[in-house]
């Protein structure tokens, strides 16, 4: 019998990322010996270019350019930070969150509200990775596949948001320099962000060092439950009236929590002046929280070839926070404890600084680092808690 070839979702996005970097990182390697090959090597460095962080290692791609190298001088002359991230309607978000179960034409308002939320969160995403190296925005292009019935509003309002979040604090001298328009089934929305470091060097994952602190800048947990609550409140069978009159109270009591958890997922504010920041206060590495958080720290574990061992109690204490929003959706307390420790799209900083250090001004500390135990990097919990993040595919 003929084996059936695995399909992306089956291999997973690990796997997936695999078979691309077999063949990329052979390409890319050949370009950088071709480079050093080149006779005259003075001509070969007018031109130089550098992957100095390449796929697969990081929050963002660096590209270090050496146009006039001062003599006998190896420092780049300029560093591009780039990344990319695509969001599609279905996997990312859902129009029912805006519109409502029943959506209809009348709800021009909202559709506003929708479009202008997905352009500030494809945004926002972008402008975190740039960050999460400790850099500075420059320039973002974006993509769009439309389907053909999308009012044309919709772009318009899309790009307000995205103007919105280029004027948060970190990314105001963002611009936006174009991009591509294309038709397709489903709305999907590709942006490429361009970024530089500013007077540090950038921050990489592989930084961390036994003895360090680990900290973090930004809410956890809060997009996961903002996920929990539109998925609740959109579905075809909600009722608001319907509601346990114990959740009804609840809901009354934390409405403020519940508009912070409901904006985090739809129009998240990522804390982007956090990076360059830990950049400037000597953090060793950093990396934006997208996947959740002991999936990502395990990232950053692996790339720094150490153990991060988390504080319980710090986690406790993010977890309580968001107990009264599983309360409302009639959810058991772990519900929140889940929601910290593996949510995704948080977009908040995780980052490790000397110890000793001073935590600049946004951070919390989380925990430390240690050494790796019998060469496995990993994430060290006391409490057992589900390690299971997002994948996207
Ligand atoms: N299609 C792709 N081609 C090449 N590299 C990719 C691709 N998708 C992801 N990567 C690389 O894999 C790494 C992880 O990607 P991803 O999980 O999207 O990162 P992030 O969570 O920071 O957005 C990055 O270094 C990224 O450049
Ligand atoms: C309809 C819908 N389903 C699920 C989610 C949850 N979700 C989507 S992407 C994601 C994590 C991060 O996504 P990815 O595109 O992998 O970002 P990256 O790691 O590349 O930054 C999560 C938790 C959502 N926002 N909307
Ligand atoms: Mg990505």
């Amino acid at each position: 019998m003929e084996r059936s070839p695995r399909t992306v979702a089956q291999a997973g996005e690990d796997a997936v990322l695999s078979a691309i970097l077999e063949v990329i990182t052979p390409h890319n390697d050949a370009v950088a010996q071709q480079h050093r090959q080149e006779p005259g090597q003075e001509r070969a460095q007018q031109s130089g270019q550098t992957l100095a962080v390449g796929p697969g290692n990081d929050d963002a791609a660096v590209l270090a350019f050496s146009a006039q190298p001062s003599p006998g001088s190896s420092q780049p002359t300029a560093e591009v930070v780039m990344t990319t991230d695509t969001m599609s309607e279905g996997q990312d978000f859902r129009r029912r969150w805006w519109l409502g179960p029943n959506s209809t034409a009348e709800a021009a308002e909202r559709t506003e509200v929708w479009a202008m939320d997905v352009g500030t969160k494809a945004a926002a995403q972008n402008l975190s990775d740039i960050s999460a190296m400790g850099a500075v925005p420059s320039a973002l292009l974006v993509s769009l596949t439309l389907p053909a019935d999308l009012p044309v509003e919709w772009v318009g309002d899309f790009f307000q948001g995205m103007v919105r979040a280029c004027r948060a604090p970190g990314a105001q001298r963002c611009v936006i320099a174009g991009g591509d328009l294309g038709s397709g089934d489903t709305i999907s929305v590709t942006i490429t962000a361009l970024g530089q470091a500013e007077d540090a060097p950038v921050l990489r994952r592989s930084g961390a060092q036994p003895g360090d602190i680990l900290a973090v800048a930004g809410p956890l947990g809060r997009a996961a439950a903002g996920f929990e609550l539109l998925e609740h409140l959109s579905a075809p069978e909600h009722d608001g009236a319907a509601d346990a009159t114990e959740q009804k109270r609840l809901w009354e009591s934390h409405e403020d929590l519940i508009r912070d958890c409901l904006a985090a997922q739809q129009r998240p504010e990522p804390p982007l002046t956090a990076g360059p920041t830990a950049a400037a206060h000597g953090a060793t590495a950093a990396m934006d929280i997208s996947d959740g958080l002991i999936r990502d720290a395990g990232r950053l574990a692996s790339a720094a070839g150490v153990c991060l061992k988390l504080d319980d109690a710090a986690l406790e204490a993010e977890a309580v926070q968001l107990e009264p929003v599983a309360g409302v959706l009639g959810r058991d307390p772990q519900a929140a404890r889940r929601w910290v420790c593996a949510g995704g799209e948080e977009y908040a900083l995780l980052a490790t600084f000397g110890a000793g250090v001073v935590l600049p001004e946004g951070f919390r500390p989380l925990g430390e680092v240690l050494e790796h135990r019998d060469g496995v990097p990993r994430v060290i919990t006391e409490h057992a808690v589900s390690a299971g993040g997002w994948s996207s595919l």
